[in-house]
């Protein structure tokens, strides 16, 4: 049988900690900053790649800001690195978060006292299952579609909450249609999204089953790369570009539900 050889590698960021992260709010499709720590945190990213010498020839991205500063400050620590030159940064509202529909802005701790922390999990995590939708008189109903940033999305594919499901179904497209002939035109490239973008991207590419993918977390402004073969099968295990016990408490920290408000 013919050996697998590593063919292309693509490398996959979230975004450094977001003033919702910060404050343990549901956030979605609001287009809030990076707080000084997340700036911090892809400042770090960059590190991490100019020590393994790692430049890239694309970057993809969302709409949402605090993707495009996090890709912005890779791109700028890269060329400054002088590992590229020119990097452009391509941004598609198909990598956006998913919709968190009415839990949008609430905190997830008070949601998990209030709806108990089975469900909230299943909110969060289930492939499958949408946070109820958004509704006209939501607090961030009018920010959302009021936010100039969103008025490429078409009109009749404005989402009012979505699920990871619904996340794949827009994503992945994109990501076959437009990222694939990138790499494998020989491009290195870099998506630098969101945490249910992540995994999206991580079920399809490690063909993850719908139950699984609810314990898989992705953790904040830590890049990863995989190598692929040909047809774009990963080569064995994603590679995180920090050590272990980072990566690790990195994780936990996305998979928990944190702290209620003080
Ligand atoms: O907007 C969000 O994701 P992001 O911070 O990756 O953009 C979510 O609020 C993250 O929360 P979750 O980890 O409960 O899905």
């Amino acid at each position: 049988m013919a050996e697998n050889h590593r063919k292309y590698s693509l490398t996959v960021l979230r975004h450094g900690e977001s003033e919702w992260n910060h404050d343990n709010r549901f956030c979605g499709w609001v287009d809030v900053g990076l707080t000084n720590n997340g700036l911090a945190q892809a400042q770090k990213a960059v590190e991490a790649l100019v020590e393994e010498d790692i430049g890239f020839d694309i970057i993809y991205t969302s709409v949402l800001k605090r993707a495009k500063e996090t890709a912005e400050i890779i791109r700028d620590g890269l060329e400054k690195a002088g590992l590229v030159s020119n990097l452009e940064i391509v941004e598609d509202w198909r990598l956006n978060e998913r919709h968190y529909g009415s839990l949008t802005g609430h905190n997830k701790a008070e949601m998990a006292e209030k709806y108990g922390k089975d469900q909230v999990k299943i909110w969060r995590r289930s492939y499958d299952t949408r946070p109820p939708p958004i509704s006209e008189s939501h607090p961030f109903y009018d920010k959302i579609h009021n936010n100039s940033a969103l008025t490429v999305v078409p009109k009749d594919q404005f989402p009012d909450h979505e699920c990871l499901k619904d996340l794949q179904e827009r994503a992945i497209p994109y990501f076959e249609d437009i990222i694939v002939p990138q790499i494998k035109s020989g491009q290195r490239v870099l998506i630098v999204v969101h945490g249910t973008t992540s995994r999206a991207l991580v079920k399809h590419l490690e063909d993850v089953s719908d139950e699984d993918i609810e314990e898989i977390n992705v953790p904040n402004a830590i890049p990863f790369t995989y190598e692929l073969d040909e047809k774009l099968d990963p080569l064995g295990d994603k590679t995180y570009h920090a050590d272990k016990e980072t990566v690790r408490k990195a994780i936990e920290k996305a998979a928990s539900i944190g702290k209620k408000r003080k």
